[in-house]
């Protein structure tokens, strides 16, 4: 296979590479970008971590990473040339000192990628040391991990940090939701199709739901997840940046700042979420014990390392709006959970009905149009049509019934394998592409939202309703709905 033009060699640089988020996801995809020969032959994957440990344990504890969760037998051939690009090297990231031994395992002569998969609170302690080091300047990518801070104040904080040594062209901010397939689909079906372009607004579309569902708990996570919530954890990035992609306007260009000025104004235009009306538009809930898949499961307060006065929301669902032309009175439902029925995220956009009915009862009785995107799992695209149900009638009437037109992708594009969204980002990062990579006004104007929603809850005294897991959430979240008369969809979600 040749190796495309825009692949340069570079020293991809991994803080944190003992940690759990490097061996599950990033050295794996590391490794699946070398077996699609993306990552350039003179390239190198240098490990920084604590531990003190030599070159060679450090290739049998990569290539063990890859074995456990790399999700297929390891390709020998790829993994010669993948062992002879690792490289490790031992620092204390606090430590200004000990930063100097790394610079003799880089090479100042071509791009370096700094990937920061370390906690954020010490991002400016590595941006320093690699200030200190003498290593940086204007080829230098910095990739940033999620969490960016708690709240706007924080978040600011710790971009200041970065921002003392880098520039925003160089800072990377990694939201992995960017990264997978059909969320990067949602661009090319809204804006390649003109069926859909034409008809995206407040005059067709009654409203949308957004729904992130997570069958997985906390998975050890306890400390981490507890200070954050699902607010924080999931709301205040994934699904934001979700809403950002259906509800822009269509950039001139598709680079970098042109799509995320687009995406900018959409989350100004939130309508912000106040005392007055947080407890109509919102719903947080924890879980408590029950069955997910037949399998019994703790509450959250029982939870490994769990503190049992947590007050923290395993479960968010909102009711949105964006307070401009083309969004003017459709709301926008958000929602998302652990230990819910089944790991699904799916965007539906419910159609008005047709303003005249020609065609009597059946159709008076039918839903009007819904498409529907699977994001995860069975990724595909749905849209419910009405048809004439076929045979003769002597009245001359018309029977309708509602059928799918349905794009399943695992059918569609059977021979092509379906990358993992880090693969799709650990590339762009070495192509230099920010696309898909959050602008710091997007994360701060983001925060400045849901901290409103946290001042709120905080105003209301609202704490976070029960709800068994296995279910959808707290029944305060089917009356989010049902007081506009209307339902969450369901009809799929969860039978995979
Ligand atoms: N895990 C995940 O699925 C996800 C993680 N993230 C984010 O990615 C980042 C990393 O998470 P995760 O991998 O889970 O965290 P871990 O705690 O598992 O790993 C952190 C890594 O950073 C290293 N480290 C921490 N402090 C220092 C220090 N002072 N000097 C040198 N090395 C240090 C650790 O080294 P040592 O091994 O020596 O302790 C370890 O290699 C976090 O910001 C997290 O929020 C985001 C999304 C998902
Ligand atoms: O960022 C995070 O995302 C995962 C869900 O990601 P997915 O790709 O598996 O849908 C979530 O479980 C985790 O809590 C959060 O930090």
């Amino acid at each position: 296979m040749v190796l495309e033009n825009s692949i340069e060699p570079c020293d991809f640089v991994l803080f944190g590479s003992k940690g759990d988020l490097a061996r599950r996801k990033l050295l794996p995809s590391l490794f699946q970008l070398e077996k699609a020969n993306l990552v350039h032959a003179d390239s190198r994957i240098i490990g920084v971590a604590r531990q003190d440990i030599s070159p060679e344990v450090n290739i049998e504890e990569v290539k063990a990473s890859i074995v456990e969760f790399g999700g297929e037998a390891l390709c020998e051939d790829t993994w010669e040339r993948f062992a002879k690009k690792l490289d490790y090297v031992c620092v204390d990231m606090k430590n200004l000192d000990s930063y100097t031994a790394f610079k003799d395992h880089v090479d100042g002569s071509r791009t370096m990628v700094c990937y920061l998969a370390t906690p954020p609170s010490i991002f400016g302690d590595i941006c320093r040391g690699l200030n200190h080091a003498g290593v940086i300047d204007s080829s230098v990518r910095v990739v940033l991990e999620k969490p960016l801070g708690h709240d706007l104040k924080s978040s600011k904080v710790i971009n200041d940090q970065v921002a003392e040594f880098f520039d925003e062209t160089q800072i990377y901010r990694i939201d992995h939701y960017l990264g997978k397939e059909t969320v990067l689909n949602l661009v090319s079906l809204r804006f390649a199709n003109s069926i859909f372009a034409t008809n995206w607004d407040h005059n067709c579309i009654d409203h949308v739901q957004i729904s992130v569902a997570e069958s997985v708990g906390i998975e050890g996570r306890w400390g981490y997840f507890d200070e954050a919530g699902q607010m924080r954890d999931m709301v205040q990035n994934h699904l934001l940046q979700i809403l950002t992609l259906i509800a822009m306007e269509p950039p001139a260009v598709l680079d970098a700042d042109s799509i995320r000025d687009e995406k900018l104004k959409v989350l100004k235009a939130l309508r912000p979420i106040t005392a007055a009306n947080v407890q109509s538009d919102t719903v947080r809930g924890q879980y408590v014990g029950g069955f997910v898949k037949g399998k019994e499961v703790p509450g959250y307060l029982d939870e490994e390392g769990a503190n049992t006065k947590s007050e923290t929301e395993t479960f968010v669902s909102l009711k949105v709006h964006l307070d401009n032309w083309r969004w003017a009175g459709v709301p926008f439902y958000l929602r998302t959970g652990k230990r819910l029925p089944s790991k699904t995220s799916e965007v539906v956009i419910y159609f008005k009905r047709q303003p005249h009915n020609l065609f009597g009862e059946s159709f008076a009785q039918l839903p009007p149009n819904k498409l529907t995107i699977r994001l995860q799992p069975d990724e595909g695209v749905e849209i419910t049509v009405m048809n004439k149900v076929p045979g003769l009638t002597s009245s001359g009437s018309m029977d309708l019934q509602k059928s799918r037109l349905n794009l399943s992708f695992s059918e569609a594009f059977k021979d092509d394998r379906i990358a993992d969204a880090y693969e799709k980002l650990l590339l762009e990062v070495m192509i230099g592409n920010q696309a898909l990579f959050v602008r710091r006004d997007e994360v701060e104007q983001a925060w400045t939202w849901v901290d409103g929603i946290f001042r709120a809850w905080e105003a209301n005294n609202d704490l976070p309703e029960p709800y068994q897991a296995g279910t959808w959430g707290p029944v305060a979240s089917i009356a989010l709905l049902a007081r506009d008369n209307r339902a969450w969809y369901e009809s799929r979600i969860g039978k995979k």
